[in-house]
């Protein structure tokens, strides 16, 4: 079986602003992947590459081995997607609404409508099956957008920051009802900003900046890459001078060491805090000093992250000669993309 998700040297360019950059990344069938990024870093624009709303500048992008241009309808038929924005046709029923949204991806009459309760009933809104988008709730809205992802019971689904402003309670039940229906062997694509969402859902994570993938790994492994912190109380003060000496005698192992202004503290930065502490322990007394207390904390997973997508200057690529021009033109596509999704989708 292929990979659910191939895309080698992928590349969009929305006039000379590259929003992806040549992003080669495989997501295997049934995993839980996430997709991590700050604001801009290409995560929506390599989603609609997928599902067709955005044509790709460069490289190939494969859904289940169909290429998501020449095979575009058997690429798309086997995604669900929940977008981050609303585009729900507002006039008509919601059960109405997941009922064309079957058809248009060809499931026969009879049976649109059976699964138009069921995932109205597997997301918890069925009683809200006669009325309209516009009546529902922020967190019925999020609802229905994946229930209109599942109608089409997709192999693959992709959900563009599904619990962005929900509350606790339903940030639970996406998370339960995700879980269980990639148990139940649904690949799933996941954006998201809430880091512990990640490290909680996912089998993989790959982080994003700029268009261009920085790694790939598990939330553990990823974890891993952080450094440790162990505080330490200490029954004397360390004078001023001899902070210094500090840093020299636990150079070994010791990537920064920092005391507190009185003096009778410090924390000593260390790849593994587990087995690092017994010997600072040992060092430390043998230099003289009586140790009150000690405190190992870990990078936190958000730490890593933010470490991984720093940058000197946040904004993709984009030559200087950009002219305000380019900017409507841009404006424009970001138009068409919409208008082709609404199209799609099968809203006016
Ligand atoms: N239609 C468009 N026309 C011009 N530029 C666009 C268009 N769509 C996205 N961009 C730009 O491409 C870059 C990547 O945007 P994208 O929406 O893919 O990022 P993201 O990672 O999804 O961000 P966020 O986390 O804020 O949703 C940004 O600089 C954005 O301004």
């Amino acid at each position: 079986m292929p990979p659910a998700i191939e895309t080698t040297d992928l590349v969009k360019e929305y006039g000379d602003l590259r929003a992806l950059q040549e992003l080669s990344l495989t997501v295997e069938e049934g995993e839980f992947f996430g997709l991590l990024g700050p604001n801009g870093a290409g995560k929506t624009t390599f989603i609609n590459t997928l599902v067709g709303l955005v044509r790709k500048t460069g490289g190939d992008a494969r859904v289940f081995g169909h290429d998501v241009e020449d095979d575009y309808r058997q690429a798309r038929d086997a995604i669900g997607l929940a977008p981050q924005e609303f585009n729900v046709d507002r006039f008509f029923p919601i059960r109405e609404v997941l009922e064309h949204k079957a058809g248009y991806h060809g499931v026969p009459e009879d049976e649109a409508a059976e699964r138009a309760d069921e995932v109205l009933k597997r997301v918890g809104i069925y009683d809200k099956r006669n009325e309209r988008f516009d009546w529902l709730s922020g967190g019925m809205k999020r609802r229905l957008l994946l229930a209109r992802a599942l109608v089409t019971d997709p192999d693959l689904l992709i959900l563009d920051e599904p619990t962005a402003g929900v509350d606790v309670q339903l940030r639970h039940d996406l998370w339960d009802l995700v879980t269980e229906l990639n148990e139940e062997g649904t690949t799933i694509l996941l954006t998201t900003h809430y880091i512990e969402e990640a490290e909680r859902l996912c089998d993989r994570v790959a982080i994003m900046n700029e268009g261009r993938k920085v790694t790939v790994a598990t939330p553990d492994d990823l974890k891993t890459r952080g450094t440790d912190t162990i505080s330490v109380r200490l029954e004397s003060q360390i004078s001023a001078g001899a902070t210094a000496d500090l840093e020299t005698d636990l150079g070994a192992y010791a990537h920064e060491v920092t005391t507190s202004a009185a003096g009778e503290s410090l924390e000593v930065r260390v790849d593994d805090g587990g087995s690092t502490a017994p010997q600072l322990l040992n060092d430390l007394e043998a230099m003289g000093y009586e140790i009150v207390d000690l405190e190992i904390s870990r990078t936190s997973l958000e730490e890593i992250f933010v470490d991984l997508t720093r940058s000197e200057d946040r904004t993709v690529t984009r030559s200087s000669a950009s002219s305000a021009d380019d900017g409507a033109e841009e404006n424009g596509e970001k138009k068409r993309d919409v208008e082709r999704e609404r199209e799609q989708e099968g809203v006016a």
